[in-house]
């Protein structure tokens, strides 16, 4: 996985079709898709259930490109390995999801996966300053976690900028996770974002046998966060 600060459109298979989520990452990837970006989520940590290393390990021959795991679980750390066995090629804790962050993306990068930490709204960009070293991809939530479908919370744009700033030159994406469609999209993307995740944006309109609106919805993101 090489590292480039261009526009990548993550569509979450949180708004696929459950039943069928290897077809669906296979049609996503065929519409646009850069990323594929894969929720998990424990009824603890979140208020929602989804699933767990079995599926991604399913999906994973579906999926060519990146496999991008968003854990919103507590604790994480005795998942990590199962996680990284199931091929994901990036892992996202939160930092809201235990006292022992750091350690958490130790254990992700030596189970040989890029490591990811994701900040809910109400987490500073401050509290990533001692773990530039540690990570390949801050994730700004810019919905509270849990759901797809819900709206964008703007004060997150700031937070954006701030990070961009503290990253500097690092080798580190800055995604975006929530709300993001092709309003939201130049205004996170302006603000020094280069991975933009969509649920509900990507898929509405679309299904597996008419996915044609999938990649015009991915058109759409992209051509509003590229300016
Ligand atoms: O992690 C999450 C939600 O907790 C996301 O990845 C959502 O799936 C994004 O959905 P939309 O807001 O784009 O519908
Ligand atoms: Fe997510």
């Amino acid at each position: 996985m090489s590292f480039d600060r261009t526009i990548k459109i993550a569509p979450s298979i949180l708004s696929a079709d459950f039943a069928n989520f290897g077809v669906e990452c296979e049609v996503i990837e065929a519409q646009g898709a850069d990323w594929v970006h894969v929720d998990v989520m424990d009824g603890h940590f979140v208020p929602n259930i989804t699933f767990g290393p079995a599926t991604c390990a399913a999906i994973r021959p579906h999926i060519k490109g990146v496999m991008d795991v968003h854990l919103m679980i507590a604790p994480v750390d005795p998942y990590i390995e199962g996680f990284a066995n199931a091929g994901a090629d990036v892992i996202t804790a939160h930092v809201e999801a235990g006292p022992h962050i750091h350690r958490t993306l130790q254990a992700i990068r030596g189970a040989g996966a890029k490591a990811g930490v994701a900040l809910n709204p109400g987490t500073p960009a401050s509290s990533v300053e001692m773990l530039l070293d540690m990570v390949d991809l801050v994730c700004v939530m810019t919905v509270n976690p849990g759901f797809g479908g819900q709206k964008f919370i703007h004060s997150q744009i700031e937070k954006v900028r701030e990070l961009r700033a503290m990253i500097g030159d690092r080798p580190i994406h800055i995604e975006i996770d929530g709300g993001v469609d092709p309003t939201t999209a130049p205004l996170v993307a302006a603000a020094g974002a280069d991975v933009l995740v969509a649920g509900s944006a990507v898929f509405r309109g679309g299904s597996i046998t008419n996915p044609a609106p999938y990649g015009e919805n991915i058109r759409a993101i992209r051509a509003a966060a590229v300016v």
